[in-house]
């Protein structure tokens, strides 16, 4: 029987009835030896099979790993222009310049002109991206007409009255701001701890200007990238001046204008230019018409003076936590439409609730509406309110500092 010529054949041993012992005794000697030259043969296969086994494990190291090193190496952000027979030419996003480059055989047939694609130092092409569009409604939150309003806001009348001057009265009264003579601020920085009000004033605003609000988180301008963050800053300025009038919020404004720290890494570089743009959009300002912008952060104390230079972020508003006056204001309208017992009182949860944000007061809330429902009520009972102020601190005490209890 013919084998597979890596596999020794097996001996075979004839023995004849017509043997003697001595003569079957030697045939089974041989027999044995034969046996064991086999056995030597596949034990060598065996150890052989192990080495290369071994081998190719540590190739499959290698390639995983330099897979990782290309999947965490910088792109750069292009577009593709044109795909010819010569190669694809594409314009890479910050600097405009245009590259005649080679594509991998299987993305070939997936790329035409107008495709937004990511390319390495050689600037061979070596994804496809999701559309522009795509990337721009991920990083931008669009409302023509939020809802908020000034009233549903609590506990920073000051704050508003600032915010209605800076940025509503020059959408409104531009020509007042002309006949003076004088500037409008460029742009307005709330500042202050989060959940206090600072994304429902920029909305606010924007509803009573009839402007569209374009919200864009700081965050998602940090992207992975070269040139892209820049991109998305155009993006947000072109989209403004699209739908004017229009109030531009960046919230979380820290992610790309904070001081410079000292490590030199691209990341940080491609940070500092998607700031450089902001900054260049900023002071291209006044011929923008009916756009304003209003930026905030939670960390103040890390903005880059650059940032807050005249003519850019030039009017500075704190929005701190509510006073007590301002936490009964802020629990008035989020239990505007709970049914609530005679015996709720504003004053000593006011109290209760020192060192809450607006935001905390609103979990407050709507934690003692699920007591009411958890116990088969519709109507809501100091009790209640009690009993989530207790849960609230046994979740978290450090959240809501200075908690002291009324009942
Ligand atoms: N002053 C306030 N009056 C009424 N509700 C408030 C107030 N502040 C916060 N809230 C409630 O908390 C929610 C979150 O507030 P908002 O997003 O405006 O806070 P923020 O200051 O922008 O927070 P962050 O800094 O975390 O972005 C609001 O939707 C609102 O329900």
């Amino acid at each position: 029987m013919s084998r597979s010529p890596s596999v020794p054949d097996r001996p075979t041993l004839e023995l004849d009835p017509e043997m003697s012992d001595e003569e079957r005794l030697a045939a089974l000697q041989e027999h044995f030896t034969d046996i064991m030259k086999v056995n030597e043969k596949l034990r060598e296969r065996v150890e052989n099979a192990g080495d290369r086994r071994e081998d190719l494990a540590d190739e499959v190291d290698r390639l995983q790993r330099e897979n990782e090193t290309l999947k965490t190496t910088s792109l750069y952000v292009a577009t593709v222009e044109d795909v010819t027979d010569d190669g694809v030419i594409i314009k890479q996003h910050g600097n405009n310049q245009e590259v005649l480059t080679d594509v991998a055989v299987q993305l070939r047939e997936d790329i035409e002109a107008g495709d937004r694609v990511a390319v390495n130092d050689s600037f061979t092409i070596e994804r496809l991206l999701d559309s522009e569009t795509d990337a721009r409604a991920q990083a931008m939150e669009v409302d023509a007409s939020p809802e908020v309003s000034y009233e549903d806001i609590g506990g920073i009348e000051e704050q508003i009255r600032e915010v209605r001057e800076a940025v509503e009265e020059p959408l409104v009264n531009p020509e007042q701001f002309e006949a003076a003579g004088i500037e409008p601020p460029s742009g307005v920085l709330l500042h202050g701890p989060p959940g206090t009000g600072k994304t429902m004033l920029a909305k606010a605003v924007a509803n009573q200007t009839d402007a569209t609000f374009i919200k864009m988180a700081g965050s998602e301008l940090v992207q992975k990238f070269i040139g892209e963050g820049a991109k998305l800053v155009r993006d947000l300025f072109s989209l403004a001046s699209e739908r004017e009038p229009a109030v531009i919020f960046i919230d979380e404004i820290d992610a790309v204008a904070s001081k410079r720290t000292d490590s030199k890494t691209s990341g940080d570089a491609e940070v500092q230019r998607t700031m450089m743009q902001l900054l260049s959009e900023m002071d291209g300002f006044e011929d923008r018409g009916e756009i304003r912008i209003i930026a905030a952060t939670n960390r103040f104390d890390m903005l880059d003076n650059a940032i807050l230079r005249p003519g850019r972020f030039d009017r500075l508003i704190e929005v701190p936590n509510p006073d007590n006056e301002g936490r009964r204001r802020v629990l008035e309208i989020h239990t505007r439409d709970m049914n609530l017992s005679d015996d709720v009182d504003f004053d000593h949860l006011a109290e209760a609730t020192d060192g809450f944000s607006g935001a905390e007061i609103e979990s407050l809330t709507t934690e003692s509406g699920m007591f009411a429902i958890r116990d088969g009520r519709t109507e809501v009972t100091m009790d209640d309110f009690t009993g989530a102020l207790e849960k609230i601190e046994a979740g978290d005490d450090t959240a809501v500092p200075n908690l002291r209890y009324a009942y």
